[in-house]
This record gives structure tokens, sequence and C-alpha cells, in this order.
């Protein structure tokens, strides 16, 4: 969704950030009154005191962070920063994970040193804004300018203020949108609205995605769309610079903007649109919002209620960075379960469940029946499919077999079966149309989903938009309420009766790496792997596949690949019975086991169930 018409600025003032003591303060501006947290915490001169945050300061903290009040001053130290010292040899480039960077923000998990403090993330913020300048190459009378944004981590104001005051340091603008969403951020590049300081240059998002709350990291974005890998090693590089640096301090001049008005107006306009104009499309549709106490909460309250939507029933809406409920993650069974017992118990029409940071998303219909992982998908190919006849549906690599005949033979489609990471995934969709083949989705299992129509846009909101036009859709043309209509979209999709992922990690200390990468140590691993099922006549190895292992044998299939980000090589199996599984399994098993630094504990406890 990129907006293009004027609209009014909400929240917009102007905000000085003072300069800072490097190692501790962080200022933050609110009108809640400062005495009240001034009583709730340990203040010492003006400043937190470094130690002894209970968990419940934390949860009222987390909270309290996340309003949009502002004006009285506080000065407090939100997360404890400093379990390493704050000037302390960093090396930066273990803060990269994939496209992102990661690192831990809050002090207190044993063996979970923090990495992301405040002087770190200043560099970086100095890192991203030099990179962007180098990238941009404006002329003097430009002036370049960054988004901000941040999910409702208990380290995000933290963060923040730091990275603020890196990017000031070079000299660009600032502007803050607070509690927003990953794919708001992303859109805030491409929006054309001169009220709301739009589009940006560059756009910075601080999650963590589902990871626990001491947890926390940035992603990047440019109108060209987020950041790939070596971007980021280049960002850390020159943040490692600066970090080392004597570097000038800023006083960052920032401007705060309600951009979420923005952004869910549009998604509120897109079904509309899709329903023929109709203000309230969804009247007398009861849908459930699982928000998993993340940045998702909005989408009850400025998308489901204005399009007409009951909305009773909806939990965990209230963004809370402890996630006291459970993982905002819709890969995660108790998450799942949670959206479903509300669905069941509300007799709703329709259940929606996000991640923190909102990039990915899943649903529930009236019978509770899930539409994630592959059925998400499923249903996605099955409106794409309706709109592009024929188009190639691009998904990551531990997609199901039943998945392919469903696109291929029902939706008469083609599914490009790619890598697991969900950049790899779009980025491959776009790379398939400049070579001439249609593409319309990419989409991953973990919920990630992204759409040509949406500029690639990689939005868990913007999935549930389709799902919700066709919803809309449905009951103006007579086909009746409910969700059935979805559910019936999926019908003849073919799920294995067993399917399961078992990690098997590598030990990067063990003697047998023999000093080697654990990357290098997995890549031999798959190479055994591979060698022996070629010989095993029971097993055929995919003709086509873009990543790790993948074999088909005992009317099921396993695909053993090394993880995107950690020494684990994950190992999906899906079969007709859990005797074909196990035999699946002890395949793999009689290939890993002459691999003494593979935990393959998970695997032989698999294959000794029966
Ligand atoms: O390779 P894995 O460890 O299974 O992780 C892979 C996953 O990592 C992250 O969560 C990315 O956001 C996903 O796009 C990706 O699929």
């Amino acid at each position: 969704m990129a907006a293009t018409s004027g609209k009014i600025i909400h929240n917009g003032f102007i905000a000085k950030h003072c300069q800072q003591n490097r190692q501790f303060s962080t200022q933050y501006r609110r009108d809640y009154p400062a005495l009240i947290l001034r009583n709730l915490l340990p203040l010492k001169g003006g400043k937190l005191l470094r130690t002894g945050i209970s968990a419940n300061h934390l949860r009222f903290l987390s909270k309290y962070q996340n309003g949009y009040h502002n004006r009285g001053t506080i000065y407090c130290n939100a997360a404890e920063t400093s379990a390493v010292s704050s000037l302390d040899k960093v090396d930066f480039h273990k803060l990269q994970n994939g496209s992102d960077i990661r690192g831990v923000a809050v002090a207190g998990i044993e063996g979970e040193p923090v990495t992301l403090t405040e002087p770190v993330a200043e560099a970086i913020g100095a890192g991203f804004a030099e990179w962007l300048l180098e990238k941009k190459k404006p002329d003097g009378s430009t002036c370049l300018r960054i988004s901000i944004g941040h999910d409702s981590r208990i380290s995000a104001q933290m963060l923040q203020d730091a990275v603020s005051r890196g990017i000031a340091s070079a000299g660009l603008d600032i502007v803050h949108y607070g509690l927003a969403s990953t794919p708001a951020m992303f859109d805030s590049t491409l929006t054309e609205d001169d009220e709301f300081l739009c589009p940006v240059d560059g756009s910075i998002m601080i999650t963590a995605s589902h990871l626990p709350y001491n947890r926390n990291g940035f992603k990047f974005f440019t109108s060209a769309g987020g950041l790939g890998k070596a971007d980021i090693k280049d960002i850390l590089h020159r943040a490692a610079k600066n970090y080392e640096g004597s570097g000038k301090r800023a006083s960052p001049t920032v401007t705060r903007v309600d951009y979420m008005t923005i952004y869910t107006s549009d998604l509120v306009n897109a079904v509309r649109k899709a329903a023929g104009d109709i203000e309230k499309p969804l009247e007398g549709f009861h849908i459930i919002v699982d928000a998993g106490n993340g940045a998702g909460g909005f989408f009850a309250a400025k998308v489901l209620e204005p399009l007409g939507a009951v909305t009773t029933g909806s939990q965990f809406l209230e963004p809370d960075g402890l996630f006291p409920n459970h993982i905002p993650n819709p890969e995660d069974k108790t998450a799942m379960k949670a959206i479903t017992q509300a669905v069941l118990d509300n007799k709703a029409d329709l259940g929606i469940i996000f991640d923190t940071d909102v990039d990915r998303s899943a649903a529930v219909d009236s019978t509770g029946r899930e539409f994630n992982r592959n059925r998400l998908i499923a249903l996605m190919s099955a409106i794409v499919l309706e709109e592009h006849p024929g188009t190639t549906i691009v998904t990551d690599s531990v997609t199901s077999d039943g998945l392919t005949t469903f696109i291929e033979e029902k939706l008469g489609g083609k599914h490009h079966r790619f890598k697991r990471g969900y950049k790899n995934v779009i980025d491959e969709a776009v790379r398939l149309n400049t070579v001439g083949e249609e593409s319309h989705l990419a989409i991953e299992t973990s919920g990630h989903g992204a759409l040509k129509e949406n500029h690639w846009l990689d939005d868990g909101a913007y999935l549930m938009v389709k799902l919700l036009n066709k919803l809309a859709a449905a009951r103006t043309s007579g086909m009746g309420g409910g969700s059935k209509v979805l559910t019936d979209l999926v019908e003849g999709l073919q799920e294995a009766e067993v399917a399961v992922e078992l990690r098997l990690k590598i030990d990067q200390n063990h003697e047998d790496l023999k000093g080697r990468p654990f990357r290098e140590y997995g890549e031999a691993v798959l190479r055994h792997l591979e060698n022996v099922t070629d010989t095993d006549q029971k097993l055929q190895k995919a003709p086509i596949n873009h990543e790790g292992v993948r074999v088909s044998g005992f009317g099921g299939w396993f695909l053993l690949r090394l993880s995107l980000h950690d020494p684990v090589l994950p190992l999906n199996i899906e079969a007709p019975t859990k005797d074909d599984a196990v035999k699946l399994g002890l395949a793999v098993l009689a290939a890993v086991k002459d691999f003494p630094a593979l935990d393959f504990s998970p695997l032989s406890k698999f294959t000794q169930q029966s």
C-alpha cells in the first residue's frame, strides 16, 4: 500500500532530544506524569539505576512506552544495556542475522550478555545513514530523511533514541512513527504525501520478530525493498568503524508522525474498493484478532471495525513487550491454539493472528481449522490464481508435495519451490518477472507473504486483507456469510498425516569441526547424505531442488538443509503414516550418524517412537 493522497497529520510535533551520557541515560518525553514512574522505578540523579528492574516494572514500562502520549520529560534507562561495558570490544559482524541485525538488548538472562547496547545502536544508526548517503548521493540542496518505528519490545525506546543519535551525527532528518509494523515502515518509503513527510529515503524497524523479550534488532528499507545481506554487512562494517572512532555526538531533531493512520486507512480502502466501494463490506462478520501483545493490535480497531466487522473476543491487542500470553508467532502451536480457541468460544466467523511486527500472519476458519503453513499458501494461491490464471507461485523450500499438486493440478498454476527465507522468496519472484516468467505471489510457510500488486511488500496484514476481500465479495454476490468461502478454496489440498520438523544442532566447539566454520561442516553432512541416498533404490532425489537435500520415498518426503541463521540442520519429514515417516528418518539417521558434532538425538528419538 502506498498512499498518494494528502492527509492530515495527527500527533505531529517536534521533539528535540538532548545530548545524552554515552553509557547511561535515554531521555523520553511523555505526558504520563513523571512522578508515577519515579515512584515505581528506582531513580538516581534523574536516571534509572542499572540493576534490579523487576519483571513487573518492566511490564509496566513496556506498556507505558507504547503510548502516543507526549510532553512531560522523564529520564530513564528502560532496558539495562551494559552487561558488557558499552565501550567493550564488539564484534559487529556477529550481529548480522541474514538480512536483519539482531542481538540481546536487555540483560538478565544467564549466558546472554547484552550485545545491542546504546553505543552499538548509535554506531549502527550512523552506519545506515552513511550507507544511505552513498546510495542516494543527494545534492547539497536536499537532506535525506529516515523514518523509525518499533514493535512492543521493552528495549524499543532505548534503541530508537540511540539510532536516532547516530543518524543525526551524519546530518540526516529523522521521523519517529512510534509503535508500528514492519510493512508500514517499508510503505513509508513508497508513499507520496508531503504532509506526512513521505516518501522517506530510508526506514528502520526496530524488532526481533518472535524472538524472546530480551532480544531486539533492526530491519532496514529503501523504496527498493528490504536491504539484503551484503548491505547489512556493509552497514555493520561502517558501524564498527564509527564505534571505534571518536565520533561526534549529535542532538537529533525528531519529528513525530502517526504514520499508522495512513497505512491502516490504505488497508481499509483496499477492502472497500474490492467490495465495489461499499463503506462497511464486513458488516455482520465477527472476526477475532490475536496480536500476541505485539504491534498488530491496530488491525481490530483501525481496520476491521471501520469496515463494519464485530471484533469482540479479540485478544492480546495491548502492546506488552514481555509477551505474557503467548509468543506472537503464527508458527507457534500455543499461539495457534489460543486464536483457535477464541474463535470457537466466541462462535466467530474468522480468526486472524499476527507475529510481533505484523509481517507474518495466519487465520482460523469458523470451525477452528487453521489457515497457516501449507494451507495458508494454498488459500492465497487459490485467490491469486483466480485473479492471474496460470501464474507462478514462489514458495520456500519446506512446502509439501501436496501443495505442488494442489497448485498445479487443481488451480492450474505453477509451483516454484525455492529457498527458505522471505527475502529469498520475494527476490526470486521479482527475478522471475524480469526474465519473463509471470509471478504474483511469493510466500513462505512461516506466514511471510508478498504480492506483486502490493509492491512486493512483505506484509502479514495485507495477506489478511486479501482474505477479507474474499469474504466481502462472497457476501455481496449472495454466496452466504462465514468463512466457508475460504475453506472451500482449499478443498482438495492433500495434507500428510505426519509432518515434523526436527532441528539438529551442530556443536561449533566440537573437535570434529577441525576449526572449520559450522556451515562447511553442515555442507559436508548434506553432501554425504546426498551420496548415501543416491545409492538407495527406495529413495528418489527431487529433480529440481534449490536448497539442501530433498528426497521422496515411502509415500512421503524429507528435506535436510542448513538453517538460514543458526548452527542447525533442520529436517522436515512428511509421510502418510508414522511408520513411513520413521523409515524416512532412519534413512537420514544412517547417513548423519557419522558426524559426531551433529546432535542427531531428536532424530534418534523420533525413529524410536512407533
Ligand atoms: O532456516 P531457519 O532457521 O528455519 O529460519 C528461517 C526463517 O528465519 C526467519 O525467521 C525469517 O524471517 C524467515 O523468513 C525464515 O524462513
